[in-house]
Formats: C-alpha cells, structure tokens, sequence
C-alpha cells in the first residue's frame, strides 16, 4: 500500500504519553487485522488544552479542550480515528462521533510521588503538594487538612522534576501514565512513588483506559475496531461515564468514580466533594454488567440528591 492509501488513519494529541497511547493501539490495530503497522497513519494534531499551562483546565472551559481540533479533522475525512485518555474525554460527544471501542484498561490507581516515604502520612506537615486535578487536590485536603495544595499543570517528566528538586514535597499522577511512559521503573533521583488504593483514593472516570473515537457513519472503521475492544473495559466506562454525566456538566465537580467487571458482575464506587475537602459524598453499586449505564446514572443521582443544591451552589461559587 502507498503512503497516500494508509489501512487506517488514526490522529492523536502530540504528548509523550499520547504518542505512546497511539503507538500500542496501532499495534493492537496492526495485529489483530495482520496489516503491518506503517499501513498504519498516526497523524500528530495540536489541542489548545497542550497550550494552556498557566491556570486550571477547569477555568479555562473544562470540556473538549483536548479533543476538539482532533474531532474536527475526524468530521472533515482527514483521518478515520482519533485516540484519547478516555479520562479526558467529555461525557457528551459532538454529534456524529462514537466511542467504538475501549482498550483493555491500564492500573486505574493513582500514585504519590514524593520525596518522603509513606505516602500522603509520610508528607511535612504543611507540605506543598502540586496537582492540577480538582480531584486529587480535593482528597489530599480531606486526609491531610493541613497540606499546602496548589496548581501544578506540565507534563509528567516537569512535575516529577519539580518534587525531585524539592520545589513541591509531593504531586500525584496516574500510575497508567508513569507505566506507559516507563517512567514508574526510572523515576528521579531521590524521588519515591507510593501507590494509594482505588478504595481508598477513588480514581477518576476513565483513568488508566484509551478510548478510540469514529465517526457514526463510518461502518468500515466502526467493524475494524470491533476487534480491539475489551468489553470488561468498555463496560465498566459505561458506568464511570453515566456517573459522571449525571453530576457535571462543567468539569469543576471534584469527584471520582470507579467500576470493575469481574465476569457479568460488575461494581461501582464514586464519591464528589467539595474542593477543599470539607464535604463528601460517596456510594457503590453492585449489578449485572448489562445495567452497567443504569447503575452510574443511578449513583450519580443519588449523590445529586444527597449532596443537595446547596453543595452544587457552593461550587458553582468556587
Ligand atoms: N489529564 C492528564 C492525563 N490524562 C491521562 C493521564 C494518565 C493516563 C490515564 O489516566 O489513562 C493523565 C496524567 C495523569 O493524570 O497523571
């Protein structure tokens, strides 16, 4: 096949790990259609979200600021998929785009990385811990009120960097990540990485799964990745997903949400809270893998209910 003829053209965001994220899905693509991977295009498209480095993503308008130049070249015919964190990924699509298929999903739990051994109780009292995710920002203050936790936005290399320098004491990151980069087995001198529980830590929608997005009307693309998809994933994305269209809408929510398949069973765990810890609200399901949808979109609204428009309004405020 020539190079103007490619099997599949496939667009991604031109990051380290969004790189290696395209790489392993046109392996798998490569494999599992026995094509060689060069029929294979990744295309590198800019998003406005690598450029934004200054304030949280969350208040420079939250959603798709990952995904939309890529969207666009998908709806304009200019490559046939796009490959996303499925993490980053707004619950709504624009219309005429599909998820068809989800990878098998990477470790979901997130990691400490500090100086310090033992974990976020290890940390100085009144240490600084950098994050950009409201998420995370959120649950270090509900264990340790006393930490100094502030922005800290870059790539995974800078921040690392930052806590081996001891500009921060700690930051945390998504142990899918470090893995992917194989970062989580060379980390920088002096440096520590505690993995915290998913029990414990609630990990956010999506964390630690690749998501690949099409066109609705592309059916031939749609058949190819019917071969990649692992339905385990994609049905525990269903709940994650459900759970968290049901509780935000503006990506300022601090909340994590966690589902895992194990044969047609499938349970869910999500949490919200407010941004400075003082407030949460969790909950579980335990359901059929079929109700997957069903079962996040009710433990959404429970916590909708529980929480009350009170703490809706406060974040809307913050
Ligand atoms: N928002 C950035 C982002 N999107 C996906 C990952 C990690 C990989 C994953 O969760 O799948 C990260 C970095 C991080 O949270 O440490």
């Amino acid at each position: 096949m020539t190079q103007s003829s490619p099997f599949l053209r496939l667009g991604t965001r031109g990051s380290a790990l969004a790189l290696a994220q395209a790489y392993e899905t046109r392996r798998r693509l490569a494999a599992a259609h026995g094509v060689p991977e060069d029929d294979i295009r990744i295309d590198i498209i800019k998003v406005i979200g690598d450029q934004i480095l200054d304030r949280a993503l969350s208040q420079a308008g939250g959603k798709g600021l990952f995904t939309k130049e890529i969207e666009d070249a998908m709806l304009a015919g200019q490559i046939d998929i796009a490959v996303h964190s499925s993490k980053d990924l707004p619950t709504v699509l624009p219309p005429g785009l599909m998820l068809p298929a989800f990878l098998p999903r990477e470790d979901v739990r997130d990691v400490l990385i500090s100086r310090a051994p033992g974990g976020l109780a290890g940390l100085p009292q009144g240490g600084k811990v950098g994050s950009a995710s409201l998420r995370r920002q959120a649950m270090v203050k509900r264990t340790r009120p006393d930490l100094d936790v502030s922005l800290l936005r870059g790539n995974v290399e800078t921040r690392l960097r930052k806590v081996g320098e001891g500009a921060i004491d700690a930051t945390l990151l998504a142990l899918a990540g470090l893995k992917r980069l194989g970062l989580i087995d060379r980390l920088p001198e002096g440096v520590t990485a505690t993995i915290i529980e998913a029990s414990d830590f609630i990990p956010a929608v999506g964390q630690g799964a690749i998501a690949i997005e099409c066109r609705e009307d592309d059916t031939r693309t749609r058949e190819l990745m019917a071969a990649i998809n692992e339905p385990a994933t994609e049905r525990a994305l269903a709940a994650e997903r459900a759970f968290l269209h049901e509780l935000d809408g503006s990506c300022r929510t601090p909340i994590g949400g966690h589902a895992t398949v194990t044969g047609d069973r499938l349970s869910f765990a999500g949490i919200i809270l407010m941004p400075d810890g003082s407030e949460a609200h969790d909950t579980t399901r335990e359901g059929s893998v079929t109700e997957a949808a069903a079962l996040g979109a009710d433990a959404g609204r429970e916590l909708r209910g529980r929480a009350g428009p009170a703490f809706f309004a406060a974040l809307a405020g913050a």
